[in-house]
């Protein structure tokens, strides 16, 4: 990837960008070829979800990225160029997209800043390929977006890209990000309170409380017969409400409930949306330096401090939860391992969330120039914390119990950049969301001693949680 140098007066980066944009579509003259060209401004501060709301269209897809915690958020709008596959070969394959648009993008402006640059975003389905035949995302989308804007401790970067090739009209091109930029400087940054929708919402079953209780308790059976140690078993809830679902509202009431999850939305242009708050990170890779977390063991947030203290205290010291918990540092040491990496476990520690609290380890590592994240994110997904132990057989008892598609539920989904660094999380405690009806999801860990009282009323929680943010 070619980088021009960065200029930082907006009236000066007209005049060059011009230059620039000629020379490259002399390029492309020169050599019959088009080329992606990735131009990124610093912009006055604005809230990328007001945006997202704002200018994204119903027929394009997005993706939308967010942790209030960390300063972050991301909105990915439209797309420049895009991949949708099915099949065990999605990560290396969604790799060699990446790696191969890459070497046809040229880079213009502000690109030292963070989330400038091009930014590709990808989201799996948890299975390599969704048997419900009319599920509306695809196994595996990476796309590059039209438009990206991002927020990173109160500085705005807008990232436009766009094909060049010989017949584009460059003046047309500037013109059209310069009205973008018009457009989006218009809405002032705000961030609204949450709202208590008035509306009205039936809630239908697609299992019931016996079938998951009957599951888990026939679940428990195979392990204490040893054919797993552990699997990670989801309830749906199926929500019809009087209105359509309000995305922006329902994002704004999770990042507001949720301070210290991450939020995301993917919509795939065909007026579907996968929206979430989860606190699980898979993979974050900065300048090489990769941080997993192993999260899995939970205690509902107790109604008093005193509560509170008492419910983490027997989450700490439970053999059961620990154990639960350990198959996951076992299971990502072992895989990281695998492909010539050193992981070190680092202490472990609590994740307290507005709700439910988390046994949670980070285990960090230095990633050579020569591993793609992907490759990371394919070696790791899914971990024993979404699907159990042995991976394999815990992955076909997760398709023999559930009745319903996992689909994007409990996969990756995040951002690569190109330089190596990315941010993937799980899409745990999320919600498809489709005009006026939501299907909600969740999942328990079930291991020796897990009783199946317990452990739907975890999934209870964790469903009411979400539910509270979307209706
Ligand atoms: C599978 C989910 O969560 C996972 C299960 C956990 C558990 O059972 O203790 C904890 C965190 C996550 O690893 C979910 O929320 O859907």
């Amino acid at each position: 990837m070619t980088v021009s140098p960065c200029r930082h007066n907006l009236f000066v980066d007209r005049k060059g960008l011009y230059q620039f944009l000629e020379g490259v579509q002399q390029n492309c003259l020169t050599n019959n070829s088009r080329q992606i060209v990735s131009i990124s401004l610093e912009i006055d501060l604005v809230d990328p979800l007001v945006i997202l709301d704002t200018i994204s269209q119903v027929n394009e897809i997005n993706f939308y990225f967010e942790n209030k915690g960390k300063g972050e958020a991301i909105a990915a709008i439209d797309s420049v160029a895009d991949l949708h596959i099915d099949g065990s070969d999605r990560f290396s394959k969604a790799e060699y997209f990446i790696k191969n648009s890459l070497k046809n993008i040229i880079s213009f402006g502000n690109n030292n800043k963070p989330f400038s640059g091009p930014h590709f975003f990808c989201y799996f389905s948890f299975f390599n390929q969704n048997f419900q035949a009319d599920y509306p995302f695809s196994s595996a989308t990476i796309f590059l977006p039209r438009w990206q804007i991002s927020v990173k401790n109160q500085s705005c970067i807008l990232v436009m890209n766009s094909v060049m090739n010989a017949s584009v009209n460059i003046s047309k091109l500037i013109q059209t990000l310069f009205n973008k930029i018009e457009i989006i400087s218009s809405l002032k940054y705000h961030s609204p309170k949450i709202d208590n929708f008035p509306g009205n919402y039936q809630k239908t079953s697609v299992t019931n409380a016996d079938h998951f209780k009957n599951s888990v308790s026939s679940a428990l059976n195979k392990i204490h017969a040893k054919h797993l140690t552990k699997v990670v078993l989801a309830d749906v809830l199926d929500v019809k409400s009087s209105n359509h679902f309000n995305l922006f509202k329902s994002l704004n009431n999770l990042r507001e409930i949720h301070p210290n999850c991450y939020i995301f939305s993917t919509s795939n242009g065909k007026g579907q949306n996968f929206i979430g708050a989860s606190p699980e990170r898979l993979i974050s890779i900065r300048q090489q330096q990769l941080i997993t977390d192993a999260l899995a063991g939970s205690a509902p947030r107790g109604k008093t401090p005193a509560e509170d203290a008492a419910n983490a205290n027997s989450l700490i010291n439970s053999e059961k939860e620990k154990h639960e918990h350990s198959l996951v540092i076992d299971y990502i040491t072992q895989r990281l391992s695998h492909i010539g990496l050193l992981p070190q476990v680092l202490p472990p520690r609590l994740r307290q969330l507005t709700n439910i609290q988390h046994l949670w380890t980070p285990i960090s590592a230095i990633v050579p120039p020569n591993v793609h994240p992907l490759k990371i994110v394919g070696q790791l997904h899914p971990t024993p914390a979404v699907a159990g132990a042995a991976r394999d057989i815990a992955c076909a008892e997760i398709r023999r119990y559930e009745n319903f598609e996992r689909g994007l539920y409990a996969a990756p989904l995040g951002w690569v950049d190109s330089h190596g660094n990315c941010e993937f999380i799980v899409g745990i405690r999320s919600a498809l969301i489709d005009g006026d009806r939501a299907r909600l999801y969740a999942g328990a860990g079930i291991v020796a001693g897990s009783d199946p009282e317990k452990e739907f009323a975890e999934v209870q929680l964790k469903l009411q949680a979400l539910l509270k943010a979307l209706v």
